[in-house]
């Protein structure tokens, strides 16, 4: 906990009911878990990746940038083979995050990055499927599956997992498309088609895709005109343009923004260096996420807590976020009531100590 947040301010902040909505499945990997895998599926990893759980951490503080992090995240999900592995992985993150006070979640995953090495999207699908299905039963929290496509890989690939993944959107197992992976050399008009595709066969699935983590925010509005999505993820770099910044608040387009990511993958050097007092002031909706937690030094709360200490937001201003993010989840009427009630309850409690 940071010394400049009071006591009763971390409580609330804990227990301020949040929504997640930009967090890689494959990024809530611990190096814990990854050695732990390597081992069950007798994976042996490249010599040049880190070759034990302080190396790992060593590395993760010295991340380049998007690529350079990215380079051994491919490596990293290597050790996920089985339905289990996959099972494991996202019900650990279930675990944690509904510690960290979370009560529904749209989670990213990347079948590609599985499909390449020749693990099948059912084995992937189905594995994250139980952990989403034990989640709601066992922690009471409301998950949703987004499958990301890697912008790095040929269109024609991109088209082929989206087939593969019909049936996963018609049965109500998958429910929206990303975009992730290297931004800047794979602009969002590289993807028109896929997004066309899964918006004609499955009219009613989110759209979703990073853009202006590390690139211009053209990359925002040709995500807005060409792909259709409804939210932005990451999309800090609207901040170097008005215009799109009222675009985004009159169309409640909300961003998925991850401060924490955002430090470890050199985007800014710090989190005060955030448009956070510019996106309030301009009524842009945003939600705080942890991205690839595993990876950047924190889950959801910690996110929270890192906007706190940079930026001193008030009580009123901490429930507009979280009903912010309430509004723009992929959940239905009944259940927004009901994370909105208990945002209400949260607030009650702490607004005289806050
Ligand atoms: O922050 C990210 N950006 C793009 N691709 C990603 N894949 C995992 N995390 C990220
Ligand atoms: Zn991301």
């Amino acid at each position: 906990m940071s010394c400049n947040i009071s006591e009763h301010k971390h409580k609330f902040l804990h227990e301020l009911p949040k929504c997640e909505h930009h967090v890689h499945v494959e990024g809530t990997l611990s190096p814990e878990l990854l050695f732990s895998l390597a081992k069950r599926n007798n994976i042996t990893l490249p010599d040049h990746f880190p070759g034990s759980v302080e190396l790992c951490n060593e590395r993760y503080d010295n991340f380049a940038d998007l690529q350079d992090f990215l380079d051994h995240y491919y490596i990293g999900m290597s050790v996920l083979i089985n339905e289990q592995d996959f099972e494991d992985l996202a019900y650990e993150y279930f675990k944690k995050a509904k510690s960290d006070g979370l009560h529904h979640t749209e989670v990213f995953f990347d079948p590609q990055g599985h499909v390449e090495r020749g693990i099948s999207i059912e084995t992937v699908v189905n594995g994250l499927n139980k952990a989403c299905k034990k989640a709601e039963e066992e922690l009471k929290i409301s998950t949703k599956l987004i499958m990301c496509l890697l912008r790095h890989l040929p269109v024609p690939n991109c088209i082929e997992t989206i087939k593969s993944a019909h049936k996963y959107y018609n049965d109500g197992t998958i429910h929206g498309l990303g975009l992730d992976s290297s931004e800047k050399p794979f602009p969002p008009e590289l993807f028109e088609s896929c997004y066309k595709l899964v918006k004609e066969n499955h009219p009613n699935a989110l759209l979703t895709a990073h853009a202006g983590e590390e690139a211009d925010p053209i990359f925002i509005t040709n995500s807005l005109d060409l792909l259709n999505v409804t939210r932005i993820d990451h999309g800090v770099q609207s901040h170097r343009d008005d215009e799109l910044l009222k675009r985004l608040a009159d169309n409640k387009i909300m961003l998925s923004v991850c401060p924490l990511s955002n430090v470890k993958l050199q985007v800014v050097n710090d989190v005060k260096e955030l448009p956070i007092r510019k996106f309030l002031e301009f009524n842009v909706p945003f939600s705080i996420n942890s991205d690839d937690p595993a990876y950047f030094g924190g889950y959801i709360l910690d996110n929270y807590i890192a906007i706190e200490d940079r930026f001193q937001l008030t009580g009123e201003e901490w429930v507009k976020i979280a009903k912010n993010g309430v509004y723009g989840s992929f959940i239905d009427d009944k259940r927004k009531e009901e994370i909105y009630n208990a945002i209400d309850e949260v607030y009650n409690k702490y607004k005289d100590l806050i």
